[in-house]
């Protein structure tokens, strides 16, 4: 450290402090890394590697990214992992003159992003911290841009699976933990790996449950845990307590912004977990991982950044309370059914800007004039929403009328003080309206009057010297100066005093000028700090109204999604669920509300019977490509739809409360935790028979394709008994197999019937008819629906020939080889190559009509045409 500079004296302090965080230390225009962080940054960021000095002989590795583009620099270290402080040059008189002191200004980690371009608006961004003592746990989560916070308490059963459970729910993105969480061995992979979260471990002081409470009484200002309903709740009070610090000591500021906590109960919630919320594509599609495709993008209809927040959340956490349900379903019905007030609060809510997150900034003190505005701006509809609710009458919409606060002193506060359009920047003035205060309008008069002598010299000037261009002019290097081009030069008076020789021109100031230049240029600094000084009186007194602007964003937010899902109820003629406690799943013309939408051809729709008695398990076979997963994945969404308030797509619904879903569909590898596809299909059939219960549903789809057909069709054999069983489980379930021995079962075990996608067969040719019908299927046409799929005619007649050998008991014969190394090249042309213009044609001329029902008949040719276009 000897002969180290003082700027990398004080880089090598703070570090220290901060080990695991890559400083951004604030120079002039720049923020520069140093040492190990430009190393790093350089590489994650692309940037050129060079060098300062820092006294010593060799200069210190360093990389720099410009002040006004840093954020997006910052952006993509924060989305890698990494924590990203940001230093900045601090004013301290008590240091040597030419000397900067630079401190943290906050530490921006995954969970703690407030920067509007590093966040996505319709996303909620958590930051999760978990404290487990033994065999309970607290666990909460919050948002720092919106000032959410929700925490519950975990405690006995399987801990490692109610974690997962909560942690699927809020997907965090930076996760706080003590020592106990890493004891769970799975928990840590399942925190990296499945969730994709940085996991942060604190030291197990900072969960001490003195401090702890200490840290949350002071945060909500109360005097007793009792009054924040805390009381007995340890796990609770150590997990926001920890989060609370963790905050303080990364934010800095405006961590009052976190005001309330949402206490709530994993018992009020259907369980999901993260298999079921991604193979029913809830979100996201599981192949591109995007919207479009997911049942998000079906309903979300909504307006504002608040409803596009909380549409994924209700989503994410279909409701168990037939009384609640039904609350939001009542509101969806009035909404649905009138088209006018519906479109009237779209229009509405379309102005409105993020309320949650613009609060969040002024509260932290970072919003500028430009905020301010849009705040007022979203404030001026309210009082026209609130007058489209007047005459509604479900409770809800009630409730959310009475919500809406008119924040008219919020209004006229900001209205009164700033410009209609402000700068960005805070530090330059031009933000205060005239007329707002009386010190600052003289302040500008002063400074206009100036103005007005410099244009009076100007002219006084040019008559005493009579030179007809001489100009008074300004410029940050000397102020105010009087400019003679070089054909006058020789005319400036002696009083003049040269300043400056330009190629066409000279510059000179005066003892007058200089005068001047002093009272306007006071005049100008003073006005600009006393303008920063009112813009942030008038910031703090809307930060004070942080709760009522809370209240109105959530009411803003509900109301934006229950007009969003009254909108699609409308425009896609979905049906009210009738919500039970029976049990019975009962739907009637039901369609996948996906599919439906994103299909060419018409959608078939199909009914479906599911009760806690006769019906409980439905054995579905059929051909591949015939509609299983279609079907079971529409009657898992119509299910969450009903429960999280949404009208179905259905002609009827009745939707007995369903307390879990489970799936298991498809294979997913897991390459990256090295499992195989059947092993991963088998810790979730584990995962499922340990949790499920008889309130759940299950989407079994296909249990034991990984492994040998006997194995396979063992293993599901065993899961069905088991689900079906009374007395072991007795969920609904829907279960599709190609192994058509299963359909024995409808005889032999209590509630499970057949069912089958019905096709139609004609020579080779199949027809997928879609719909669903009672009993098992005779044959899988497996082979048929190769061929379909333009498998060639060799292979397939091929695979015929095989299959009847092995179906009458024979050895299967060896195809006659010709043994030529061109037909084994032709063979596996064949095998690339679709089926010909002419093989469609030829189906196209085979096509009877007169034997297929209209939809039969669309459906087929839909198919060639598919096939024709390649
Ligand atoms: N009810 C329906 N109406 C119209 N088209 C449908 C219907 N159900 C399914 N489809 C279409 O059929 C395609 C195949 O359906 P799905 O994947 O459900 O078949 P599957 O029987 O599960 O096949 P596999 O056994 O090969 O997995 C779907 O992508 C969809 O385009």
């Amino acid at each position: 450290m000897a002969n180290l500079s003082p700027m990398m004296q004080q880089y090598f302090e703070i570090k220290k402090q901060n080990p695991n965080t890559i400083l951004f230390f604030r120079l002039g225009d720049f923020y520069e890394m140093f040492y190990e962080d430009a190393k790093l940054a350089s590489k994650e960021l692309e940037l050129t590697l060079t060098g300062r000095d820092c006294g010593q002989e060799e200069r210190a590795p360093m990389c720099g990214v410009p002040f006004h583009s840093y954020e997006s620099y910052v952006a993509r270290l924060v989305a890698k992992g990494y924590k990203v402080a940001i230093c900045e040059q601090m004013e301290d008189p008590a240091l040597a003159k030419g000397l900067v002191k630079r401190d943290i200004i906050r530490v921006i980690t995954p969970g703690t992003v407030l920067e509007s371009s590093m966040l996505d608006e319709a996303r909620n961004n958590f930051i999760c911290s978990l404290c487990i003592e033994g065999t309970d746990a607290g666990i909460c989560f919050a948002d720092i841009s919106t000032g959410a916070l929700h925490a519950t308490a975990l405690s006995g059963g399987d801990l490692t699976e109610q974690i997962k459970n909560e942690l699927s729910r809020f997907s965090p993105r930076e996760i706080l933990v003590n020592q106990n969480t890493l004891e769970l061995k799975e928990l840590p992979k399942f925190i990296r790996e499945r969730l994709s979260a940085s996991l942060e471990l604190l030291d197990d002081t900072e969960f001490e449950p003195h401090n702890c409470s200490s840290m949350v009484l002071e945060q909500f200002h109360s005097k007793s845990l009792g009054d924040l309903n805390l009381s007995d709740k340890t796990g609770i009070v150590q997990s926001i307590g920890a989060l609370l610090s963790y905050l303080k000591r990364t934010q800095r500021v405006g961590i009052e912004r976190i005001n309330g906590i949402d206490l709530y109960t994993g018992a009020q919630f259907m369980h999901l977990d993260l298999s079921a919320r991604r193979n029913l594509e809830l979100l996201e599609t599981m192949r591109n991982k995007e919207k479009r495709g997911s049942l998000l993008w079906v309903l979300d209809k909504t307006r504002t950044a608040m409803g596009k927040r909380l549409i994924r959340s209700w989503i994410e956490q279909p409701l168990l309370s037939p009384v609640q349900i039904n609350r939001r379903l009542n509101a969806v019905e009035e909404l649905a059914g009138d088209a006018i007030l519906r479109d009237a609060i779209a229009e509405q809510l379309t102005g409105i800007h993020d309320l949650e997150r613009l609060m969040s900034r002024i509260v932290y003190g970072s919003a500028n004039g430009r905020e301010l505005r849009s705040l007022s701006s979203a404030v001026m509809r309210l009082p026209a929403l609130k007058t489209l609710l007047q005459s509604v009458k479900s409770n809800l919409l009630t409730e959310i009328e009475q919500q809406i606060d008119l924040l008219e002193d919020v209004y006229q506060m900001v209205d009164r003080a700033i410009v209609e359009e402000p700068p960005f920047s805070i530090r330059e003035g031009g933000m205060i309206q005239p007329g707002y205060n009386a010190e600052l309008d003289l302040l500008k008069g002063d400074m206009s009057d100036g103005r007005g002598i410099i244009a009076q010299i100007e002219a006084q000037e040019r008559e005493k010297t009579g030179i007809p261009k001489l100009k008074v002019g300004y410029n940050r290097v000397f102020g105010y100066y009087i400019e003679i081009s070089n054909s006058y030069k020789d005319q400036a008076p002696p009083e003049y005093i040269r300043k400056q020789t330009l190629t066409n021109c000279e510059r000179f100031i005066t003892p007058e000028l200089k005068e001047l230049e002093g009272k306007i240029l006071g005049a100008h600094e003073k006005s600009v700090q006393l303008e920063f000084q009112l813009f942030d009186a008038v910031r703090n007194n809307v930060a004070a109204q942080l709760t009522r602007v809370q209240s109105t964003a959530d009411a803003i937010a509900r109301l934006d999604v229950l007009t969003s899902f009254a909108q699609v109820s409308a425009v896609q003629h979905y049906v009210r669920p009738i919500v039970n406690l029976d049990g019975k799943i009962i739907l009637k013309e039901s369609r996948h509300p996906v599919v439906e939408i994103l299909l060419d051809a018409p959608f078939v729709p199909n009914d479906v019977t599911l009760d806690r008695d006769e019906n409980r398990v439905a054995i579905i076979t059929g051909p591949n490509m015939a509609g299983k997963s279609t079907y079971m994945r529409q009657t898992a969404l119509i299910v969450i739809m009903a429960q999280i308030g949404c009208f179905v797509p259905a002609s009827y619904a009745e939707i007995g409360i369903t307390d879990s879903i489970f799936t298991r569909v498809g294979a997913s590898d897991d390459l990256a935790s090295g499992q195989s596809t059947f092993m991963v299909e088998m810790s979730e059939v584990a995962d499922i028979i340990k949790n499920a219960t008889n309130k759940s549903l299950l989407i079994l789809d296909e249990i034991g394709r990984g492994t040998s057909t006997f194995d396979g069709m063992s293993i599901a054999r065993a899961v069905l008994e088991y689900v079906a069983n009374k007395q072991l489980l007795g969920a609904k379930a829907l279960f599709a197999t190609h192994y058509h021995e299963l359909t024995e079962l409808e005889e032999l075990v209590d509630g499970v019937k057949n069912y089958n996608i019905a096709v139609k067969k004609r020579g080779d040719d199949i027809t997928f008819l879609r719909r669903i019908v009672r009993g098992g299927a005779d044959d899988s046409f497996g082979i048929e629906v190769a061929k379909l799929a333009g498998v060639p005619n060799k292979i397939v007649n091929r695979a015929k020939q095989v299959l009847a050998e092995l179906e009458s008991g024979q050895q299967v014969s060896m195809p006659k080889r010709r043994g030529h190394k061109e037909e084994a090249q032709e063979d596996l042309q064949l095998m690339i190559t679709p089926p010909n213009e002419t093989d469609i044609m030829d189906r196209l001329k085979k096509l009877d009509v007169n034997t297929l029902t209209p939809i039969e008949c669309m459906n087929t040719l839909f198919e060639l045409a598919t096939l024709a276009k390649g």
